[in-house]
């Protein structure tokens, strides 16, 4: 498919002309919505298009076959009129794939600057969203422009439990969990498939892989709008609800061997930035942190608010697979509060007792100094 191919825009609201309050900066954000194979993402999307927020959309569909590129439609009616949307990525590689498609498209839209203001994209049932997160999150030539604002993750109420707990081969991934794992808002959907105690099950599964993530749900992917766009998941001006969500995580227990599960610690004092970096990288670059078996720690996602050494504010930890970043909040120490490091891991073969071990032992020259 050709350049010109790429999404038109999608009118919303009475005339489709009203362009809604622009993001901070100008900047576009962009809402990745995953979830396994029939979970609901289609009809959530649809559903976001259709509600009344007076956002003008952009919509990537995302799909990768079985070996040869697939291309989708969405056909959204809006005010008795039908608008087609196309997107085709070309298959191959996955995480090159979407790279090089993903920002050759977005480069696209941004030419269409102005006409739209926000960008929803849809990956397939069997994508690794962080692959895809990490695009929109780093890249610096688009990093101006447009920003990651969420993962929003659709769970099958019906067959998320079979899905989430399905065994993998040693070494591979279950991608449902790692979907789950890297959300910033899960829905459980088609609950009207399931009884009370099966709805239980899939919750339970659902917050034993990410204990930060907030839960909805819903039938027909029907969800308040509030809660899905404008997250902010991934900059600074999450840290002030980050704070509160911080201080209620608890550390999580695999069902299955070898399951993703969350871990989350605290440490007091200041910390140096350089000290927390090492340990940053040691456990996402050159993951030398190990738990008792010997296995390597692998994180998949990262968030904390810690105190550094010379900032009078909070600094946000954000990490995705091995990207990962500082950046401090609007959220300002109090003369006589108690400086904290507050860290949230989620991942495979966590151990917090050692990571804890680690993290103060990295850190360990600053602590108790202000
Ligand atoms: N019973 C029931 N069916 C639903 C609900 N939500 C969606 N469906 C149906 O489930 C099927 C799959 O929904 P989609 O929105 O296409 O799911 P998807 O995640 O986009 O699917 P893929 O793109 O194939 O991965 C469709 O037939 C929907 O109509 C629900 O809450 N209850």
């Amino acid at each position: 498919m050709e350049d010109e191919d790429c999404p038109d825009l999608v009118p919303i609201g009475a005339d489709g002309a009203e362009q809604a309050d622009a993001s901070p900066g100008g900047r576009i954000p962009v809402t990745i919505i995953t979830g396994y194979l029939g979970a609901g993402k289609t009809t959530l999307l649809n559903y976001i298009l259709t509600e009344q927020h007076n956002k003008r959309i952009a919509v990537i569909l995302n799909e990768f076959g079985e070996g040869s590129a697939l291309e989708k439609s969405l056909a959204i009616s809006q005010g008795g009129e039908l608008y087609e949307e196309w997107l085709e990525l070309r298959n191959g590689c996955l995480c090159c794939s979407v790279k090089d498609n993903g920002v050759k498209a977005i480069e696209n839209l941004m030419q269409r600057r102005g006409k739209f203001d926000y960008i929803l994209l849809e990956t397939t049932g069997l994508a690794d969203p962080g692959a895809v997160a990490s695009m929109f999150w780093v890249d610096s030539e688009l990093g101006s422009d447009i920003y990651l604002d969420g993962i929003v993750s659709v769970v099958d109420a019906k067959h998320g439990l079979q899905h989430l707990t399905e065994q993998k081969p040693e070494g591979l991934i279950n991608e449902a969990s790692r979907q789950v794992a890297l959300a910033d808002l899960i829905i459980i959907n088609k609950t009207d498939l399931v009884s009370e105690e099966e709805l239980n099950k899939v919750r339970t599964s659902v917050r034993s892989i990410n204990g930060l993530v907030k839960i909805l749900e819903t039938q027909r992917s029907r969800v308040d709008l509030s809660n899905v766009l404008d997250l902010h998941a991934f900059d600074s001006l999450s840290g002030v609800s980050l704070q509160k969500k911080l201080e209620h995580v608890k550390t999580t227990h695999a069902h299955l061997d070898k399951a993703i599960i969350t871990v989350t610690f605290e440490v007091p004092g200041n910390i140096k930035e350089e000290n927390l970096n090492l340990f940053i990288q040691n456990l996402l670059w050159e993951k030398n942190v190990k738990d008792k078996t010997g296995c390597t720690m692998d994180v998949i996602r990262l968030k904390g608010l810690v105190s550094i050494q010379g900032k009078s504010h909070q600094v946000i930890v954000q990490g995705v697979h091995e990207l990962y970043d500082l950046e401090e909040t609007s959220v300002a120490w109090k003369e006589d509060e108690k400086r904290i490091n507050r860290l949230v891991l989620i991942g495979r073969n966590l151990d917090k007792e050692i990571i804890k071990e680690v993290f103060i032992a990295t850190v360990r020259e600053e602590q108790g100094n202000s």
